[in-house]
């Protein structure tokens, strides 16, 4: 499909983040179209990109190719089922962002029989350094899943998944997972501090290193176990670092937080379609 028409439903957060990401990889504003109702929501998008805006839903999708869902889980049951008669009209390829809701809850709100691709992006999405995961049901062509995969790279990586429940791990590693580093950060910072650091020289060094650790383990040929090796040397200061961490147990600490954050993407998806 050279020109899709690309609709969103929903114009937040994730949706301008989305909408910035393919406007500046060169995909024409002009063929993009946001629904909202609310005209805050649409004025920060324009100032984003110069798209089409409304805040009729079904104006919207009548010429898309595409629908990608960027509304909060709470709201999809009903965005959907007023959606249903438009969708089932010319059965655009449906992209769902929301966390936690089966493809087989969004196609019966849908009326059934809808290509669907359901994906888990992250909030660096907005700095386009994201990473997603996407699952395509049974009735995606190809062509839709090619489509799919071009529209989530304009914010970073895209990768495949050949069973929708690995979406739950999905969300335990990457779609919670910028907030763990966040948290590393936190506390790296106040450490600092606490070692007679300033605020803004404990913060720049954090973030820097940060940064320069993702930067090393992307480019390298060698494993992450291998780089942190190199960093300690023996009988050196990082040893007592990793000595620390590994006495009190941050291995299996990582364990149980992911464990518990699957365990509740599995919950909100069984809530979500008893709902329905
Ligand atoms: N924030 C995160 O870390 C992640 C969020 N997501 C998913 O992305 C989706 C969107 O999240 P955000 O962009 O952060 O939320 P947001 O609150 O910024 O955007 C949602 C938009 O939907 C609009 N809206 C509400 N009712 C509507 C309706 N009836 N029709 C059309 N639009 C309507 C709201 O006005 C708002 O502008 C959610 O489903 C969330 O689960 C996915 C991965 C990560
Ligand atoms: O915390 C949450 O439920 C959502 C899903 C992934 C990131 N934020």
């Amino acid at each position: 499909m050279s020109n899709p028409n690309i609709a969103f439903i929903g114009a937040g957060n994730m949706a301008s983040s989305i909408i910035g990401g393919l406007v500046a990889k060169g995909f024409d504003a002009s063929a993009i179209t946001a629904s909202d109702p609310y005209p805050e929501s649409l004025a920060n998008l324009q100032k984003v990109a110069p798209v089409n805006i409304t805040d009729n839903n079904h104006q919207a999708i009548a010429h898309a190719d595409v629908v990608v869902l960027a509304v909060k889980p709470q709201v999809m049951k009903p965005v959907l089922e007023e959606l249903a008669s438009s969708a089932q009209q010319h059965k655009p390829l449906i992209i769902s962002i929301a966390a936690g809701i089966e493809s087989s809850s969004l196609d019966k709100w849908l009326g059934g029989a809808m290509p669907i691709v359901r994906c888990m992006p992250n909030t660096p999405a907005l700095v386009q350094s994201g990473a997603t995961a996407l699952f395509a049901n049974s009735k995606v062509t190809g062509e839709q899943k090619t489509l799919a995969d071009t529209i989530l790279r304009a914010v970073g990586i895209a990768l495949w998944v050949d069973q929708e429940s690995a979406l739950d791990a999905v969300t335990a590693v990457s779609g919670s997972g910028p907030a763990y580093f966040f948290l590393v950060m936190e506390a790296m910072q106040a450490a600092g501090e606490q070692l007679g650091l300033s605020a803004d020289v404990a913060k720049q060094l954090t973030l820097q290193t940060a940064l320069g650790a993702a930067q090393m383990a992307i480019a390298s040929d060698v494993e992450t176990d291998e780089l942190r090796r190199r960093v300690t040397s023996p009988g050196g200061t990082t040893a007592e670092a990793i000595k620390v961490f590994e006495d009190e147990g941050l291995r299996q600490t990582f364990n149980r937080a992911l464990v518990a954050c699957r365990d509740r993407s599995e919950e909100l998806a069984k809530i979500m379609d008893s709902d329905s």
